[in-house]
């Protein structure tokens, strides 16, 4: 019996694929495998038990990824699952700068009493007037699964498209309408273009990106997008640019306690991927991810590990090695089950950097012993025997 964790609810649709050798534990420690959305796993303590970690979305900053690696824990996440849901809330949030609408609705609400309502409106409408999105530059940073969603709709729309992807995959690229105009430095976008949306994940080298330099590279009036994570942008600086009418609108997914409060920004509580269609299809992927490694020792849409399948094992055995990409490590395994007279029907190996995942199927029934051997290797991280 499997059991499974999750750290923030997962739609049910996903978790009804579990079958009756899966259990739900409330107990992180006791899980052989975890589910989770936005909830941090940095703090948690990580159990000799746990196999693996799905994150049933896109970005994985909130898990310790080298820590997991380390330790032997796959770490899944699900990409493009909720990538429409995420498209369809930065193309509102290119309506809603364009236009004061969320001015608007609340002036409507503190004269909603007035019997002259109508006549109050056409009044004062003006104030809240804007410009169209048709005609105007979008410029968009990172053509992944929702760049190149929001890129191609936003073209849709009328809109000068503008594309930075350094290392944009072939699949995107063919996604891509031809009509977006491939941009090879980011510098180029910050000075052309009316709007600027975000989608790169967090990491090192892109935090805090859109910084004051980067703003001052851009045009007045520019409107800036960030459905990626709060980190990506230094927001003091934004908040700074806001109050000199350097930027006119921040709209952005991250409340924060810099954020919420903070005079031109259109302040959304991380709503992107809050759909019915995401959250079940991230659920879908995540629990199928899980099924396939811990029933068959298959990885597919690791962040952490090498994409591994061997399809289902036909043979007696099947034993699953997380571990260290060093030399002779394959060399080792084979040797000692030579040594114990069993036979591998099949086996595969797959590195990742520093870490490196190992399937061997035997045409007989491997012992205890044997197993504790191939433990025992210098730079063998987990080991599982799966049939
Ligand atoms: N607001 C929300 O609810 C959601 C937010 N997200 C965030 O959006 C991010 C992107 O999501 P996806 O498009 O699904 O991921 P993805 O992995 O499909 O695309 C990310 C793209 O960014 C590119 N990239 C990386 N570094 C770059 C750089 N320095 N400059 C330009 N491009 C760079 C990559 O080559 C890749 O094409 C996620 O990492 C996550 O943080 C994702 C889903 C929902
Ligand atoms: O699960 C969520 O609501 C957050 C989605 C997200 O931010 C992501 O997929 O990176």
């Amino acid at each position: 019996m499997f059991k499974i964790n999750c750290l923030n609810p997962i739609a049910a649709v996903g978790m009804d694929l579990f079958s009756d050798k899966y259990t739900v534990t409330e107990d992180f420690a006791q899980a052989d495998a975890a589910l989770v959305r936005s909830a941090s796993v940095h703090e948690l303590e990580l159990s000799e038990q746990l196999q693996a970690i799905a994150r049933a979305g896109a970005g994985v900053n909130n898990i310790p990824l080298d820590k997991c690696a380390d330790k032997g824990i796959v770490v899944f996440n699900t990409p493009g699952a909720n990538a429409n849901g995420v498209k369809e809330l930065v193309i509102a949030g290119l309506l809603l700068a364009s236009r004061d609408i969320v001015g608007g609705i609340n002036w409507v609400q503190s004269v909603k009493d007035d019997e002259n309502v109508a006549k109050l409106a056409e009044k004062n409408k003006s104030k809240f007037a804007g410009t169209e999105i048709k005609g105007k530059k979008l410029g968009i940073i990172g053509l992944g699964a929702i760049g190149v969603l929001v890129a191609n709709a936003a073209n849709r729309l009328g809109m000068q498209v503008y594309g930075y992807d350094p290392f944009i995959s072939v699949d995107a690229a063919w996604n891509l309408s031809r009509d977006i105009k491939h941009i090879n430095n980011v510098e180029d976008i910050y000075k052309e273009c009316d709007f600027i949306t975000v989608h790169v994940p967090l990491l090192d080298s892109t935090k805090k990106m859109i910084n004051k330099e980067a703003i001052s590279m851009m045009k007045d009036n520019v409107v800036i997008l960030n459905f990626a994570r709060d980190l990506l942008v230094d927001e003091v600086d934004m908040g700074e640019a806001l109050a000199a009418g350097k930027v006119k609108k921040y709209v952005t997914d991250f409340p924060n306690p810099t954020t919420a409060g903070m005079p031109g920004a259109l302040v959304i509580p991380h709503l992107g991927a809050s759909t019915e269609e995401s959250e079940d299809n991230c659920a879908i992927m995540a629990v199928k991810e899980i099924k396939e490694y811990l029933e068959n020792g298959n990885i597919k849409n690791s962040v952490n590990y090498p994409a591994c399948d061997m399809g289902i094992c036909t043979s007696a055995v099947r034993i699953a090695i997380n571990h260290k990409n060093i030399p002779n490590m394959l060399g080792q395994f084979t040797s000692i089950l030579a040594s114990a007279g069993v036979n591998i029907s099949d086996m595969i190996n797959k590195s990742r950097g520093n870490y490196a995942y190992s399937l061997l199927d035997a045409e007989t029934a491997v012992a205890d012993d044997v197993i504790s051997q191939l433990k025992a290797i210098d730079g063998v991280l987990k080991i599982r025997v799966i049939k």
